[in-house]
């Protein structure tokens, strides 16, 4: 694997790449690297911490670093350290996305048929083994479509449209090429989950687990709002998540609570339920990539018994994860940033995209429905692609239980 080469001259513009390896915005503000632009060095999430030892030590010149951890904590991130500031967002001044020239159907992998066998075979572990000790009480499972156009993705045009939700953040971050793939490669999203934001010794999660389908006819939308509200599988599936965070994080806390307790959270494709967790480090040296890989994957992208889950995962997805369901963001020299959970995303690399969504799975949790889920969540993407909204659920029609 390549990296593109640093820039070693000023900023060249919004042009996603070298020049601005990384760049975030939502509707609090942006964070967009500016040239010149440097790879760190890469490594797992063992090392991280003395990887980036020397950027906290460094001088208050205004330089951050940002980027994105995989999934798989035993693979390398990708971290870019640049001149900081709110930059431009390379979407700004874009032109409306057009619609594909040639449109192509996505290709869902796996297929919706073996996505429901997959969640099945993970109930039936599940059934299996309720109420053992270290039963596995919750996985969660994703599958891809592969969109493959004539040309090259306008990156812009599609940074342009993701950002068009208030309630999301969206983001880029370069990624290194493959060896047999020359185009640039790009993590490009719309993540509505904050996995850790450091300011000073306060903190901030908002984890989110529970969803459904965001519906057109205003009264529908509202019922299917409530019925998540309501739903026990989905409460449960949501408490799952809050307890895992707040353990993780209670022993670096002075003070940490749910000030608002549960609520139900929305963006333009999707209800979630949601819980705001607030701390106070005690050590507000602590940078908040360190707390963030420290809390990664939640079981809001992987699952219970963590290790547990993430073999599972391995054996029953039949793509790799890479960047999806991992984490990106930004910290500056005093450690401050913000770093959110990497789903309602695509790997773009020329004229090829590949999009990710995943589901949690509990007693309860119905394998078709779980499909359906999943459809519904590449509905920002596939718009941001000029695809229809709905695309991914077309296949589901077709299959009979
Ligand atoms: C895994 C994804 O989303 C996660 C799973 C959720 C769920 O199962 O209800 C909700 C929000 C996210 O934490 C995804 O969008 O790919």
């Amino acid at each position: 694997m390549t990296l593109p080469s640093p820039a070693s001259h000023a900023d060249a513009g919004a042009l996603p790449g070298p020049n601005q390896p990384f760049a975030f915005r939502n509707a609090a503000g942006r964070v967009c690297a500016m040239g010149p632009a440097h790879a760190l060095a890469r490594g797992t999430r063992d090392s991280l911490a003395e990887r980036l030892a020397p950027f906290f030590a460094g001088p208050a010149d205004g330089a951050v670093i940002g980027g994105a951890l995989p999934f798989d904590t035993t693979r390398p991130d990708c971290l870019w350290q640049a001149r900081g500031g709110d930059g431009t967002w390379p979407g700004d001044g874009a032109a409306s996305t057009e619609p594909p020239s040639r449109p192509v159907p996505p290709r869902p992998q796996p297929p919706a048929r073996g996505y429901i066998d997959s969640v099945a075979r993970a109930l039936e572990i599940m059934r299996r083994e309720d109420g053992l000790p270290e039963a596995l009480t919750k996985i969660v499972l994703a599958r891809t479509l592969l969109v493959e156009e004539a040309q090259a993705f306008p990156l812009r045009q599609v940074l342009a449209r993701l950002s068009e939700d208030p309630s999301v953040t969206a983001f880029q971050v370069s990624l290194p090429s493959r060896a047999d793939q020359g185009a640039p490669r790009h993590l490009v999203g719309a993540t509505p989950e904050l996995l850790l934001e450091k300011r000073g010794a306060a903190i901030l999660s908002h984890p989110l687990a529970g969803s459904a389908r965001r519906l057109e006819d205003a009264q529908a939308d509202a019922q299917a709002a409530q019925n998540l509200a309501r739903s026990e599988k989905d409460q449960r599936e949501h408490r799952l998540v809050v307890e895992y965070i707040l353990d993780l994080l209670a022993p670096d806390c002075a003070e940490l609570s749910t000030p608002e307790g549960t609520t139900l959270t929305t963006t333009r494709s999707m209800w979630h339920i949601g819980t705001r967790i607030e701390g106070r480090l005690k050590d507000p040296d602590t940078p908040a990539v360190v707390l963030a890989a420290r809390l990664h994957p939640t079981p809001a992208v992987c699952g219970l018994p963590c290790a547990r889950a993430a073999g599972l995962i391995r054996s029953l997805e039949p793509v790799e994860r890479d960047f999806y369901a991992g984490a990106v963001g930004w910290c500056d020299r005093r450690g401050d940033g913000a770093w959110h959970v990497a789903i309602r995303c695509a790997e773009l690399c020329g004229a090829q995209a590949r999009l990710y969504a995943g589901a949690g799975i509990v007693l309860g949790s119905e394998p078709r429905a779980e499909a359906a889920e999943t459809g519904a969540k590449f509905g920002a993407l596939l718009a941001a692609l000029g695809l229809p909204r709905d695309a991914a659920l077309h296949d589901l029609d077709s299959l009979h239980d």
